[in-house]
């Protein structure tokens, strides 16, 4: 019997529209920002930390900053909240520039009406749950009532309002974990900066508390920044993800877009799991697309924007992410020659099953790849088969310096 091993997701279109870094094509009706920060540069004891970065923030929106740790997502959340002077750069919140090394504007961090929730929670284990969550706005002169209906309302937004009076010694980490959002939206801010929130949180608990922490961010329409070294984390919570490296931009846009067209090895690795197929170029044909040699197989790579720069005999990566590849059978024949499009005679060297997901590595004449599939479709090792690549799923990218 015929059968598709694996379903094909649909296509997504890369969108110009989906990146906003500065410098990013931007459509001509955007949003005006509300977070905007120009030519960041911020350094420790003379070492550069963030090189000139900028990026801005639409109004509700909720933007991640992804990367490996040490990149600078920190320095430029705590830069933007006021926690650290940059060396050079402006930060625009709502219109009003709060720091500008130009202009000599540093607006204190208790001024710029912004709220930072860390991961360390920052919860005064001497207190109770009213009193975190009221510390702050005590510090602003709120007394009385009001204080009890600012904190109250807070605590009720995160599903805590019960635990008022309870110490904080008394809670777990993701109940203080709570706390520490609802002592953030106490504050009425205008934007929240989470400077990974989740991460001192069991993994069953960090997947609930995301989707809580995003519902909640979109019922309050707050704009958001959150830093995270986690992908997932960053897709799941994000309308935007800007991918920092060594204090710079790697790649900006939209969870999906990023996923599906990444534009170095680096964001192919670092977002999601890709094979990499080192390539050489051997032409273009009529429709633009790349052709290219890997090992024993020629292959179509669909024309997108943004394509590193290509040269007729230049070497070249591709990464194919793993859940684009095709498996089917009954297999094609080797030497059949009127195979469809970057199709080829493959035979399954080997299959991990990890419950959700098998992992099938496929062998084929441009090497090995690893493709996933549903567990309800299980092949025997060793089993002939037919592989396809879509050209649209083979991404030229940019090879690390
Ligand atoms: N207080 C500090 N003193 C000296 N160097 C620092 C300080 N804070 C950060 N750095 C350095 O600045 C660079 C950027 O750090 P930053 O904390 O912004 O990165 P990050 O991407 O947030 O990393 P992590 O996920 O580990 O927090 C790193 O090289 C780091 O060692």
């Amino acid at each position: 019997m015929d059968a598709q091993i694996n379903t094909p997701a649909a296509p997504h279109a890369y969108a110009a529209d989906a990146a906003f870094a500065a410098g990013e094509q931007r459509p001509a009706a955007a949003p005006a920002p509300f977070i905007e920060v120009r030519g960041l540069v911020a350094a420790y004891e003379g070492k550069i930390a963030v090189h000139g970065v900028s990026l801005s923030v639409p109004a509700g929106a909720h933007l991640s900053l992804l990367g490996p740790s040490g990149c600078g997502k920190s320095t430029m959340l705590r830069s933007i909240a006021g926690l650290e002077t940059p060396l050079e750069g402006e930060i625009i919140v709502d219109g009003r520039t709060v720091f500008s090394s130009a202009r000599r504007i540093n607006v204190p961090a208790e001024k710029r009406r912004l709220s930072m929730v860390f991961q360390s929670y920052a919860i005064w284990p001497h207190m109770s749950v009213k009193e975190n969550v009221g510390y702050g706005l005590r510090l602003q002169g709120v007394r009385g009532q009001e204080l009890h209906s600012r904190v109250l309302s807070a605590l009720d937004m995160v599903g805590m309002a019960a635990y008022i009076d309870r110490p904080a010694t008394d809670l777990s980490g993701g109940q203080q974990q709570r706390v520490a959002l609802a002592r953030a939206y106490a504050f009425s801010p205008k934007a929240v900066l989470l400077d990974e929130p989740l991460s001192n949180l069991d993994a069953r608990l960090r997947a609930r508390m995301r989707t809580e922490l995003k519902d909640l961010q979109n019922r309050l329409g707050l704009t958001t920044i959150y830093v995270t070294h986690d992908q997932e984390e960053a897709m799941a919570m994000s309308d935007q993800i800007i991918i920092m490296r060594e204090g710079r931009i790697e790649q900006a846009g939209r969870p999906l877009d990023i996923y599906d067209t990444p534009r170095s090895r680096f964001v192919a690795d670092f977002v999601g799991a890709a094979n990499i197929l080192e390539a050489e170029v051997t032409g273009r044909d009529g429709s633009g697309h790349i052709l290219a040699q890997v090992g024993g197989a020629h292959m179509r790579c669909a024309p997108r924007e943004n394509l590193p720069k290509v040269t007729t005999g230049g070497r070249q990566l591709i990464a194919v992410r793993t859940v684009y590849p095709q498996i089917s059978t009954p297999a094609a024949t080797p030497g059949e020659s009127h195979l469809p499009e970057n199709t080829w005679p493959a035979r399954i060297e080997r299959r991990e099953i990890l419950g959700d997901v098998i992992v099938y590595t496929v062998g084929w004449p441009g090497g090995s790849i690893r493709a996933h599939a549903f567990p309800s479709h299980l092949l025997e090792e060793g089993r002939p088969v037919t592989l396809h690549i879509p050209p649209e799923r083979a991404i030229l990218v940019a090879a690390d310096e």
